[in-house]
């Protein structure tokens, strides 16, 4: 008999370095269906330090890249305790930890997320999940994207899932099967603009909004050849800064104009994405509360009802969702989808660490 009602952390570090997500979530499973409750919620930033190791691990040789995992556990295991002593979390089922991506090649059979050392389960005194990309890649999958199956399992009631966030993902039904796939830069790009102006970002996206599309460069974007490919597709920081940044940058316009012509290109490659123009899109992400960003997406799409949830759900679904992943592979149940990430078949990934 399993259990119907889980007590437990989700823990995430995502490649944009803004910090440790932690978010204390309530399960439950009725008749096969899942409800969730997300309580106390935390992102803990990383200090200069981190940071600046954070960035530049993917060359450590392989000694310095054994020590960085065992300081990491150390750190990870320190915020999460400090973040179970301060809420007095008691009884929890499991930490459900993702770790924090280093080196990701599934192409030659390996990922690393350090952090997931087998002492960190006694060094909090909990159990914990994690490891949740190694079987996938070994089962010949890219180890990416984990989300969907929680788009699935917790959002069934809306058509899209979109994320804004560096770049934009959006996950949907199609034939029975869950679909997902990086649809374009956003806050990468409009950060760098932000930042030439001496913002971290564009507040609102009030600075695009005082700008100028540019006719000829919203068809230079929207010709790239990234949006004719199919999916599954993904996109890294590489076509950003080779392709999109030179692109833009043989326009002389003012920032603002370019700000405003990115934010258009977005919202139109966000309609080429949905197979159907209408239906319920939930919004999650930073991109959200880009208030032009989300107008113009609505003026393109004007028969899709966009859905902005509340702060936690927009900045902790990750960490909800591999809070559910972690629940998931206690129960011994399927928590990756081969559909998105191309393994030989759906599995339970992660390890439990007692
Ligand atoms: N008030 C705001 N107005 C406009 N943009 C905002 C605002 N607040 C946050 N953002 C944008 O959201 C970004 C952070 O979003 P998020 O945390 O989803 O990104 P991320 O961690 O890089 O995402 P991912 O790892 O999913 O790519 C900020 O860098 C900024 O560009
Ligand atoms: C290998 C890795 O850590 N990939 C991350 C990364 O950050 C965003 C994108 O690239 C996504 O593929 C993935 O994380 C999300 C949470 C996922 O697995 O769904």
């Amino acid at each position: 008999m399993q259990k119907e009602t889980y007590n437990v952390i989700g823990v995430m570090s995502g490649t944009s370095l803004d910090g440790i997500d932690l978010a204390h979530i309530h399960f439950s499973i009725v008749d096969t269906k899942w409800s969730f409750k997300i309580l106390e919620t935390e992102t803990v930033s990383y200090n200069n330090d981190w940071l600046g190791k954070l960035k530049i691990a993917v060359d450590f040789p392989e000694a310095e890249l054994l020590q960085l995992n065992d300081d990491y556990t150390v750190l990870l295991a320190n915020v999460i305790k400090t973040f179970i002593e301060k809420h007095n979390l008691q009884h929890l089922d499991a930490v459900c930890s993702h770790g924090h991506t280093i080196l990701h090649q599934p192409q030659n059979g390996f990922t690393l997320q350090i952090g997931n050392l087998p002492k960190i389960a006694k060094l909090i005194n909990q159990t914990v999940v994690c490891d949740f990309r190694v079987q996938d890649v070994q089962l010949g999958g890219q180890g990416a994207p984990l989300v969907p199956i929680g788009d699935r399992i917790l959002f069934s009631d809306y058509d899209y899932c979109l994320n804004l966030g560096g770049f934009s993902n959006v996950s949907f039904e199609q034939n029975g099967n869950r679909i997902a796939f990086d649809i374009s830069p956003v806050n990468t790009v409009l950060n760098f603009y932000a930042n030439q102006l001496g913002l971290d970002y564009d507040d609102k996206g009030q600075l695009a909004c005082s700008g100028k599309g540019n006719t000829d460069l919203m068809n230079e974007l929207n010709a790239l050849d990234y949006y004719k490919k199919p999916f599954p597709k993904s996109l890294g920081f590489e076509f950003v800064k080779t392709i999109v940044l030179p692109l833009i940058e043989r326009y002389t316009i003012p920032i603002e104009d370019k700000m405003r012509t990115f934010i258009e290109h977005i919202a139109f490659q966000t309609v080429v994405a949905l197979p159907k123009k209408q239906g319920k899109l939930l919004a999650t992400g930073g991109g959200t509360y880009n208030d032009f960003l989300m107008e113009r997406m609505q003026y393109h799409l004007p028969q899709l009802e966009i859905i902005i949830p509340d702060k936690k759900t927009i900045e902790f679904k990750e960490a909800l969702i591999f809070a559910l992943l972690g629940v998931l592979k206690l129960r011994n149940e399927i928590n990756v989808l081969s559909s998105v990430t191309g393994a030989k078949s759906d599995h339970s990934s992660g390890v439990i660490l007692k």
